[in-house]
């Protein structure tokens, strides 16, 4: 792989001269990871975590289970237990779960998963667990996951805020039972409860009351996860209430967890080749997944590509001709930054609606989005619940990432067909990408299209 130099602070993001043919291997996903961290970390016996991504995010989940008291052995195996497709060998993390403890404090960053699910973990520790992290931690909504805590007997301080810093005053267990919580800001509330409460005395029944229920796939994956570690589990699909999860106390079991390539990183590199035209193959992409960016396929189709999953993994082909869409991506709100740089070199107008909650992620990612995006020459208007593109011709200019990863990566994409755009802070995508800059170099030196610009309809 190219080496990355030391970032500059503005990055020139590459533009594509050609069509771009390449096979991109994408790290592990940060959603399994860190949900296997979790599970591994709780279980009665040892496990292993396959195929971890090793990013800023994971980094911090694993720092915060081994503070707590968590033994975590990162090795490299040989065996063909870590493919997915038979492939030999692969990183692989050996979890040996203990008796948890404080005191300490919890580095969350700016990870959702670390601030909402390991408040949960920290109950059954003993002692005091603090939790801090980055400025924008203390602005991110957490007071759902504080005051069910409190309901199923858990004992915190905090400052009222319903947010960071606050420390979890953990008794060795926690009594658990029914709750009722307000899940419509993020679905990790309810994944965070659900993942730890094969461990809760009477385990718990969480009742979501309120708005719609963003990012459904993921807490479909904290259910599936949870029942692969063996634990009960009785949800809506499975002809429950609507919007109640109940999850039995049990021991979970220590197992060997292989993680899928993470779909919505591979997100940019699919978009490279809708916006440049040619060919990306993402190896191992799963046939079967809760994951999110799966929906990629029907969306960048909707947009002008086709794909077929093959056993190389996904083939995914675009002709730089690039349509514009209306969809709701409340299901899969992590998507959005990426389908809006798509949109904004689009030959038609794009609505995307149902993600009001994005104004909580690792910014404001609504408001970044129009600012960024308008300020290359586009044409964006905020909706209450999402975006409104008008594609329009855009010039190089500086592209602000506010800490979010995937504002750099959307940056990214809309370099590839606009001259002179300069990423601002492209390092912020290690918080899950461990190496993106020399990833897009790579694709695009994957190249043996011709000469000629992009065919990007509102490109440089
Ligand atoms: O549970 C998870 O792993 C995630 C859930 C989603 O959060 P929200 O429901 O807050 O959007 C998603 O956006 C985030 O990237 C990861
Ligand atoms: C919303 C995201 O992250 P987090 O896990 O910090 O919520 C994301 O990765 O798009």
């Amino acid at each position: 792989m190219t080496e990355t130099p030391a970032l500059p602070a503005l990055w020139p993001a590459p533009l594509a001269d050609g069509t771009v043919h390449a096979t991109v291997t994408v790290p592990g996903s940060k959603s399994v990871t860190n949900r296997a961290l979790v599970l591994a970390a709780l279980a009665s016996e040892p496990g292993w975590v396959r195929r971890p991504l090793r990013s800023r995010d994971s980094r911090l989940m694993s720092d915060a289970l081994r503070a707590m008291g968590v033994g975590i052995e990162e090795t490299v195996s040989s065996s063909s237990a870590g493919s997915l497709n038979g492939a030999v060998g692969g990183e692989a993390w050996r979890v040996i779960p203990a008796a948890l403890h404080g005191p300490t404090t919890v580095d969350v960053g700016n990870a959702g998963t670390v601030m909402r699910f390991l408040p949960p973990v920290a109950t059954l520790a003993d002692g005091d667990i603090r939790f801090d992290g980055d400025p924008r931690s203390y602005e991110r909504p957490l007071g759902q996951v504080i005051s069910a805590l409190r309901t199923l007997g858990a004992r915190i301080d905090d400052d009222g805020r319903g947010a960071l810093p606050m420390t979890v005053l953990g008794g060795g267990a926690l009594e658990g039972g029914t709750v009722e919580i307000d899940a419509s800001n993020s679905s990790q509330f309810v994944s965070a409860l659900l993942l730890s409460a094969p461990r809760f005395n009477q385990g718990v029944e969480v009742r979501h009351v309120g708005g719609n229920l963003p990012s459904m796939p993921h807490i479909r994956m904290t259910v599936e996860m949870l029942r692969a570690a063996g634990a009960q589990v009785d949800t809506p699909e499975a002809g429950g209430e609507k919007n109640v999860w109940r999850v039995t106390p049990g021991a979970l079991l220590g197992r060997d967890m292989v993680v899928e390539p993470d779909l919505s990183n591979a997100q940019p590199f699919l978009a490279a080749a809708l916006i440049a035209g040619g060919t990306v193959t993402v190896p191992d992409w799963p046939r079967r997944t809760t994951q999110p960016g799966d929906a990629l396929r029907r969306i960048f189709t909707e947009m002008g590509g086709s794909c077929e999953l093959t056993d190389a993994g996904l083939v995914f082909t675009g002709t730089g001709k690039i349509h514009g869409i209306d969809v709701d991506l409340s299901e899969v709100g992590e998507l959005t930054p990426g389908i809006a740089a798509v949109a904004a070199l689009a030959d038609s107008e794009s609505v995307l609606r149902g993600v009001a909650h994005l104004r909580l992620h690792e910014t404001d990612r609504l408001a970044a989005l129009t600012k960024e995006i308008n300020a290359l020459g586009g044409d964006v208007t905020e909706t209450a619940d999402g975006l409104h593109i008008r594609p329009r011709r855009m010039h190089g200019g500086v592209f602000h990432t506010y800490d979010d990863h995937r504002m750099a990566t959307a940056g990214a994409v809309i370099g590839l067909a606009v001259k002179g755009v300069q990423i601002e802070n492209v390092a912020t995508t290690a918080k899950t990408l461990p190496d993106f800059p020399a990833m897009w170099a790579d694709m695009l030196a994957g190249d043996v299209g011709g000469a000629g610009a992009p065919g990007a309809g509102a490109g440089a």
